[in-house]
C-alpha cells in the first residue's frame, strides 16, 4: 500500500543513525558538520578597545583644550591613565587605558601640537567596544550539528580553536542498470539514451556534503548487479534509479531483495515517483528511485536530499519552505500528492510550463518545487505556497533593487 509523502519522511526521521567523526582542520571543514558543541575560551572582544583612531577622554573635559599625554596602539598595554585635562591618543583595537571614559575621533578635534580641543558634545562610552560584547567566555558558539560556514570557522578561528571534530562525510554510492543506458562519452546505437541519472546524482550528492563513488556500468544480470551491491556495501547510501516499476529485464530489485534488503517502504502516494522504494542493508540505506529523470531528480530532492542531512549529522535537517505567492491561478488534478517544478522570483511561485516525469530539462531550469496536496483541486492566484528551494544563494539575470527603504 502506498504511504503519504510526510509518513515516508516520518520514517527516514526514526532512523537510527550510526554517525562517525573525524577531526579536521577548521579551514577543511567548511560544509561539514560540528560533532560536538564548542565553547568560547575568552571573550571577545578580550579587553575593553577603542572603535576609532582618536583621543581617550575624560567626560567633563567636553568641549575643553586636554594635554596629549601619551599614544597607544594596537597590540600595545599602555600603563598611562586618563585623568582630567589630559587626553591619550589611541588607534583602532588598543587596549583602552585605565579611566577612559569615551574616545573622541581625531576628526573632531581642533589639534594644537601638544594638546586638543575637544567637541561640545562627548557621549558617554562612545567608541568604546567591551570585553564580551561579541562572544562572552564559555557561551557555546557551535553546536553539535551545525552545518559550519566560512563565518562559523571565523568564530572558531576567533576563540584559538585549530581543529574541530566533525562528522564524516556520507559515503553514497551511486548505480546505474538498464541495458538502454549508454553513458555520455560512449557511442548511441539505435534506440539507447544516455544515462542523464547517474551524473545528476554523483553529483547532487556531491554538491550536498558526500563522499560520492560510481559504481560504472553494470551487466544486465542478477549476479552482476548482486557483486555490484557487496562491493558498494561500506557505503552509507546507495541510490539507483529505474527498474521500479513492473517492467520486465531489470534485475535490480531482485539483486536487492535476495542481499536481505529490508524494506522501509515501497510505495509513495506521489506524482512522479509512485514506486520510489527505500530499504536498508545492514547499516546501508538504498534508494531506489524511479528510471524518468525528472521523477528520479524530484524523488531525490525529497527523500535523498532528506536522508542524506540526516546522514551528515545535522540538527536542522526539516524543510523549511519559503511562503511564495502563486503567479498565476493552478488547477490540480486530484488523486495524489503532486510534485510541481517551477521558479521563485522572489516574491511569486511560477510553475513549469512543461515537466513531464520523463523530462531532464526541467530540472536544470527549476529553482524548487512545490508539493500540491492530494485534495486541491486548484490554488488561486495570489495564494501563499510553500515552495521548498533547491539552492539558498538567491541570484537573478538582471540588477535589482537590494536596498530596502522605508
Ligand atoms: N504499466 C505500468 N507502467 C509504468 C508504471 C506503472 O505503474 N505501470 N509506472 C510508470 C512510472 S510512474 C514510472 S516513474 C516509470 C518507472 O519505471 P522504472 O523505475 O522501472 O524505470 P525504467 O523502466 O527503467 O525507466 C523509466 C524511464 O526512464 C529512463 N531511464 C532509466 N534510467 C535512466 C537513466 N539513468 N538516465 C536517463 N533515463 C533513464 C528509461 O529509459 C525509461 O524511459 O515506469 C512507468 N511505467
Ligand atoms: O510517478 Mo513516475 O515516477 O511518473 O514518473
Amino acid at each position: 500500500m502506498a504511504i503519504s509523502i510526510k509518513e515516508a519522511l516520518g520514517i527516514i526521521d526514526k532512523q537510527k543513525i550510526m554517525l562517525k567523526k573525524e577531526t579536521s582542520c577548521i579551514e577543511e571543514a567548511v560544509g561539514r558538520v560540528a560533532a560536538k558543541d564548542y565553547y568560547a575560551n575568552i571573550d571577545l572582544p578580550t579587553f575593553d578597545n577603542s572603535a576609532m583612531d582618536g583621543y581617550a577622554v575624560k567626560l567633563e573635559d567636553t568641549g575643553k583644550e586636554v594635554k596629549i599625554l601619551a599614544t597607544t596602539l594596537a597590540g600595545e598595554q599602555s600603563e598611562a591613565e586618563v585623568t582630567p585635562g589630559y587626553a591619550i591618543k589611541i588607534m583602532t583595537g588598543a587596549k583602552l587605558p585605565k579611566g577612559t571614559q569615551a574616545v573622541v575621533p581625531l576628526e573632531d578635534v581642533e589639534y594644537l601640537g601638544e594638546s586638543v580641543i575637544l567637541p561640545k558634545k562627548i557621549k558617554e562610552h562612545a567608541n568604546m567596544r567591551f570585553a564580551g560584547e561579541d562572544v562572552a567566555k564559555d557561551e557555546c558558539i557551535i553546536e553539535k550539528g551545525e552545518e559550519l560556514s566560512a563565518y562559523k570557522i571565523a568564530l572558531l578561528a576567533s576563540q584559538g580553536y585549530s581543529y574541530i571534530e566533525i562528522h564524516r562525510k556520507p559515503k553514497v554510492n551511486v548505480f546505474a542498470t538498464g541495458h538502454e543506458l549508454k553513458m555520455h562519452y560512449e557511442q548511441l546505437h539505435n534506440a539507447q539514451i544516455y544515462n542523464s541519472n547517474t551524473p545528476a546524482l554523483l553529483t547532487r550528492a556531491k554538491e550536498l556534503g558526500c563522499e560520492v563513488t560510481f559504481t560504472g556500468k553494470i551487466e544486465d544480470d542478477k549476479e552482476s548487479i548482486k557483486e555490484a551491491i557487496r562491493n558498494a556495501l561500506d557505503a552509507d547510501l546507495i541510490i539507483t534509479s529505474g527498474g521500479v516499476s513492473v517492467g520486465e529485464a531489470d534485475f535490480t530489485k531482485e539483486a536487492f531483495k535476495e542481499l536481505g534488503m529490508e524494506i522501509l517502504f515501497s510505495k509513495i502516494d506521489i506524482k512522479p515517483g509512485k514506486p520510489t522504494t527505500l530499504g536498508k542493508i545492514g547499516n546501508t540505506f538504498v534508494l531506489n528511485l524511479p528510471g524518468n529523470p525528472l521523477a528520479a531528480i524530484l524523488n531525490f530532492e525529497i527523500f535523498g536530499r532528506f536522508l542524506i542531512n540526516r546522514l551528515k549529522g545535522k540538527k536542522s535537517y526539516y524543510f523549511q519552505p519559503i511562503k511564495a505567492k502563486l503567479q498565476e491561478k493552478f488547477t490540480h488534478k486530484p488523486g495524489r500528492d503532486t510534485v510541481i517544478p517551477g521558479r521563485f522570483d522572489g516574491e511569486y511561485f511560477i510553475p513549469l510550463q512543461k515537466y513531464g516525469p520523463g523530462m531532464v530539462k526541467p530540472a536544470a531550469i527549476m529553482d524548487g518545487f512545490i508539493i500540491v496536496d492530494k485534495e486541491t483541486e486548484s490554488l488561486s492566484k495570489s495564494k501563499n505556497v510553500l515552495f521548498i528551494p533547491l539552492f539558498c544563494e538567491s541570484t537573478t539575470s538582471m540588477q535589482e533593487e537590494i536596498i530596502t527603504k522605508h
